[in-house]
């Protein structure tokens, strides 16, 4: 028997938890958490997904808002407009949508958010704050959103003490997903193995693992055989795949149907980790809205 692990009763669990904080903070400073994210260019799906950023802080008591940019936007119009976002103390959260149009430097944007700003968790200071942590703390870090959902999904699951000691595979080595992942993972007392384009034999490698992860951006790769029975999956991928009336449906990295009966508990795509990422943003612009209010 396999489970679903139901991101949209995780997220909305989360997302209640955040909106009371949020009218808690707008009580005490008039004024509600703020969260700015700014899109470059009009590429469907990167809309798409700020859209559902804003809607929901809305519906957090969030004040979220869209700056919409450009495509030929210049580096230095880039750069301006995030240190007027650092410089407005009723700004708690800017999230730069990533990827980036080729002539901008991604890696360079994201330096120049004000670390307490940084609700992506992107920042090189708040990486490295993720990567020396002997304890990780969510309401103390600003943790990258898909990682920390993912790590909440797996506490559920498994239970507080139940990652120690359990062999974890992760797929995937991006800044945004793979690595923070494994780091988390590592912090909560698994012997992690992070697996890439150049692993040798990876089906092998994920048959070892009692939790794995996949983030890759390949539709359903990881097969059923892959998968170890009774293993909890975490399907971090978001793949659009054509279908004979036109309009596309989204599938994961994993190969679900298969997973069915060998897996113990697996992430559906949609209705997983995706909305998870974005509860864990909200609450990241709390996190960073109380952190900055303590400061002045
Ligand atoms: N649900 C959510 O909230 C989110 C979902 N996503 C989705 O997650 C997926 C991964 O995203 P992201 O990390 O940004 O993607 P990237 O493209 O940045 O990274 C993909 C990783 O997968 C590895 N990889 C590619 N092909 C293979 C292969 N054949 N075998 C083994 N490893 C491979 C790459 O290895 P190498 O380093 O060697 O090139 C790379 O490390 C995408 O589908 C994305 O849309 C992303 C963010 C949030
Ligand atoms: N600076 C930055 N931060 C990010 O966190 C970031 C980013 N850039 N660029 C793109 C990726 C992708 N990402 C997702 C967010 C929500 C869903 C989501 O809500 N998914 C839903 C709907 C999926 C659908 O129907 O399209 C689901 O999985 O159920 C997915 C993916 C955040 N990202
Ligand atoms: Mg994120």
């Amino acid at each position: 028997m396999t489970t679903l692990i139901d991101g949209n009763v995780h997220a909305a669990a989360l997302r209640a938890r955040t909106k009371a904080r949020a009218e808690a903070f707008a009580a005490h400073h008039g004024r509600q958490p703020r969260l700015d994210v700014v899109i470059v260019g009009d590429h469907p799906a990167s809309r798409a997904y700020v859209r559902t950023k804003t809607r929901m802080a809305h519906e957090t008591a969030i004040d979220g808002r869209l700056i919409e940019l450009p495509e030929t936007v210049t580096a230095e119009a880039l750069l301006a407009e995030i240190a007027r976002l650092n410089a407005d103390p009723t700004v708690d959260g800017i999230l730069v949508q990533l990827p980036l149009p080729g002539h901008l430097d991604g890696q360079m944007m994201i330096g120049a958010i004000h670390p307490d700003k940084d609700v992506d968790g992107f920042h090189p200071l708040n990486v490295g704050k993720l990567y020396t942590a002997t304890k990780i703390d969510p309401e103390r870090m600003l943790i990258p959103c898909t990682p920390l959902g993912s790590l909440m999904m797996l506490h559920d699951t498994l239970g507080p003490k139940g990652l120690a000691g359990k062999a974890a595979v992760v797929v995937g080595r991006s800044n945004i997903v793979g690595k923070p992942m494994a780091q988390l993972l590592l912090a909560n007392d698994c012997t992690v193995t992070t697996a890439h384009s150049r692993t040798g034999d990876l089906p092998a490698v994920c048959r070892e693992a009692d939790i794995l992860v996949a983030a890759v951006g390949r539709p359903e790769m990881v097969r059923g055989d892959w998968i170890k029975p009774g293993a909890v999956v975490i399907d971090v991928g978001i793949n659009r795949v054509p279908t004979e009336d036109g309009k596309g449906r989204i599938v994961g990295d994993v190969a679900t149907a298969e997973a069915m009966g060998r897996a113990a508990h697996i992430t559906p795509v949609p209705g997983g980790v995706g909305k998870m990422t974005v509860a864990c943003l909200l609450h990241n612009t709390v996190v960073a809205a109380q952190a900055r209010a303590e400061l002045v």
